[in-house]
């Protein structure tokens, strides 16, 4: 079977791919499998240039085809702020919790038509040759006065998605992955991926 290794360290991120993931005949590893890759830097100022940061060094260590993930949120009153600070929004010890603390903070007073925001994905395939395959999603939201919901993980409980009126941390797993950012990039991929995985050199 086909090989590839999830380059995250994100728990949340490897439930909803393994998720999408079911139906494809693919053996999915994980960094759990790789201990002995350490904590990768994400040194890139767009989502692209993280994303082939961690894939590529993750391809380069295991030598198989590995798949990674940048995304976050733009916030449109805040400049498109945190981005690709997402994750570390609320260093230097961030969590999920300070994170969303933090965003209500900096969104205080503001009127919920001018709250508008996108969560962002950019998806990278890298292969041990250097070939490429990327893939890009993205979902329109507001951000919530206050959080809701148990689902999900990141800001889920504040972003309201522009479609059902529900928060994130509301959907179920499925609805999630059908409208999400991760969904719409990972299903692009998919698309390509037989033509990426033909040409690939495989050792
Ligand atoms: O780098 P890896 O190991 O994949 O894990 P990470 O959590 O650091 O991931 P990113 O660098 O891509 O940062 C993405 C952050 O954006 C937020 N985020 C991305 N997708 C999200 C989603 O579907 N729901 C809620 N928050 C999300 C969340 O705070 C993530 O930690
Ligand atoms: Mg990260």
């Amino acid at each position: 079977m086909n090989a590839v290794v999830l380059a995250t360290r994100n728990k949340g991120k490897i439930r909803e791919f393994s998720e999408m993931l079911q139906n494809f005949q693919l053996n999915v590893l994980g960094l759990d499998d790789f201990p002995e890759i350490g904590e990768i830097e994400e040194t890139g100022v767009t989502f692209e240039a993280n994303a082939r940061i961690k894939a590529s060094e993750v391809a380069k260590a295991t030598g198989l085809v590995a798949i990674a993930d940048d995304s976050g949120l733009e916030v449109d009153a805040l400049d498109g702020a945190p981005g690709v600070f997402s994750a570390r929004f609320s260093a230097p010890n961030p969590t999920d919790e300070k994170n969303n603390a933090l965003l209500l903070e900096k969104l205080q007073g503001v009127p919920y038509e001018k709250r508008t925001a996108r969560f962002r994905c950019v998806m990278l395939a890298y292969a041990p040759d250097g070939q490429e395959l990327c893939a890009d999603g993205s979902w329109e939201g507001h951000i919530a006065e206050q959080p809701e919901g148990d689902n999900g993980f990141g800001y889920d409980p504040l972003f309201v998605d522009s479609i059902s009126g529900k928060h994130s941390a509301c959907l179920s797993r499925d609805e999630k992955n059908a409208r999400s950012h991760r969904g719409k990039a990972l299903r692009k991929l998919l698309e390509d991926w037989p033509f990426f995985w033909g040409r690939v050199k495989h050792s």
